[in-house]
């Protein structure tokens, strides 16, 4: 059995209390199998210096589109409908799997660099994410986004199919760190009837659900006019809304859906920063956690945010939460610590998001030897409003250490942002 030990930090434990610890990490297993004081834990075969660090759990992005990193940058400023429709879809229909594998490896090098150790994507060629998903050694819930607006019947059973066996195939891949899901983009881009017949042969599976839900008025709207119905209950009667379903946005949300949300457990995935880029709105955050909502934190994909650092995604959802409630005691720092880590793991599924015994070892180590965090009378209040992605000095995920000292170990920086500028320049050609 090898051993890792991460050793002479303070670690931020479950209750959000920080104490002068040391983590012991079975590199076999995956799993935390000690916490406490020096003395007390067992040597290692490997040390990690957390000297001046914070230990805490590996952050969880839950709900991205990894290789939109290629369009970071190309269109912004635009609101939602019009930015995908004459923006973002006519280069995605250019991407090849080559540019997709490209765009995740670019994705999973920004998000080891900032203590990311889990998320969730929704893309196609959602092959090529398992594969750079086992090779740099993160842990992922993967899906194939479905749309069926403007396709025949035909495409539009293609792609519900694909998303199926694309659920089956890879769960469980990359020794268990991949796990699966059905992904409908949204309940206005798949058709009801398509819906009516797919969601049911998931459930069969338990497969769990992903999708687009209340994130702007104009998908709101169709679906209370059509339905007679507030979306969530649209989704509730097409059995939609189960423990394990977990949906991104949720900005516009009546009262009657926040305890559609508590009662059947289905958690919601608030994205801060593209809910302001495109000025989605500002979904209820307090009022969820209010309500018992499991609530989870995504930065959406990169042409919408315009990174990958879920430190900058915190700071956001403090601040938009605050707003949003009119209220600056309002989603305060530890809540929002909270989502990043435990809420987003338990979203997805997966036993990580706390330093204690028996959970995944999913790691990461902030550096707390800067000017901008200093002095230290509350860490937790650092790492929403003053932490940053890059003072991340060690990701651990699954036992395994995937950045050490800032060092990324499973991806060849440089080639992958070279192949990255390469490929993005080329699709966007294509498509214009
Ligand atoms: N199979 C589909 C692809 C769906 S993947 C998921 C999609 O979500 C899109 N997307 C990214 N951000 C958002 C958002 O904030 N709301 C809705 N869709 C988004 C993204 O561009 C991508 O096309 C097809 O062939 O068109
Ligand atoms: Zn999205």
């Amino acid at each position: 059995m090898t051993r890792l030990r991460i050793a002479g930090g303070r670690v931020l434990r479950p209750d959000a209390t920080v104490e002068r610890a040391d983590v012991l990490v079975d590199s076999e297993s995956g799993d935390i199998v000690a916490v406490g004081d020096p003395e007390d834990v067992p040597e290692g075969d490997e040390t990690l210096d957390a000297e001046d660090g914070l230990v805490m759990p590996g952050l969880v992005n839950a709900h991205t589109h990894v290789a939109m990193t290629l369009l970071r940058g190309y269109a912004d400023d635009k609101e939602l409908d019009a930015w995908l429709r004459e923006d973002i879809w006519p280069v995605e229909g250019e991407l090849t799997p080559e540019d997709v594998r490209a765009g995740t490896e670019l994705g999973l090098l920004e998000m080891i660099r900032s203590g990311t150790t889990a998320f969730a994507d929704m893309y196609f060629h959602e092959e090529e994410v398992v594969d750079a998903v086992e090779d740099a050694g993160l842990r992922a819930r993967l899906g194939y986004g479905v749309v069926t607006l403007g396709k025949d019947e035909d495409g539009a059973r293609e792609d519900c199919e694909q998303s199926l066996a694309t659920a089956r195939e890879f769960d469980g891949a990359a020794d268990g760190r991949v796990e699966t899901a059905f992904m409908p983009h949204s309940l206005t881009t798949v058709g009801e009837e398509y819906l009516r017949e797919y969601v049911p042969e998931a459930r069969e599976d338990d497969i769990p659900l992903h999708y687009h839900a209340n994130e702007t008025t104009d998908e709101v709207e169709p679906i209370v006019e059509g339905e007679g119905q507030r979306p969530l209950e649209y989704a509730r009667d097409l059995d939609m809304t189960d423990e394990s379903d977990f949906v991104a946005h949720g900005v516009h949300l009546d009262a009657a859906e926040i305890d559609l949300l508590a009662e059947t457990g289905t958690s919601v995935i608030h994205c801060p920063a593209s809910n302001m880029k495109l000025a989605s709105g500002m979904a209820p955050v307090q009022d969820l956690l209010d309500a018992g909502v499991t609530v989870g934190l995504g930065t959406d994909g990169a042409a919408s945010n315009n990174d990958l650092d879920v430190f900058d995604e915190m700071r956001d959802a403090a601040m938009v939460g605050k707003l949003a409630a009119n209220d600056a005691s309002a989603v305060p720092a530890e809540s929002v610590v909270r989502m990043a880590t435990e809420g987003s793991a338990s979203a997805l599924g997966f036993d990580s998001g706390r330093i204690e015994e028996g959970a995944n070892a999913d790691i990461a180590v902030v550096d707390l030897d800067a000017a901008h965090l200093t002095p230290h009378h509350d860490l937790v209040s650092h790492l929403v409003y003053a932490a940053r992605g890059s003072d991340v000095r060690h990701t651990v995920c699954d036992g395994a250490v995937l950045m050490r000292d800032g060092e990324v170990l499973t991806l060849d920086a440089e080639a992958v942002r070279q192949r990255a500028e390469e490929r993005a320049a080329a699709a966007v050609e294509r498509a214009e």
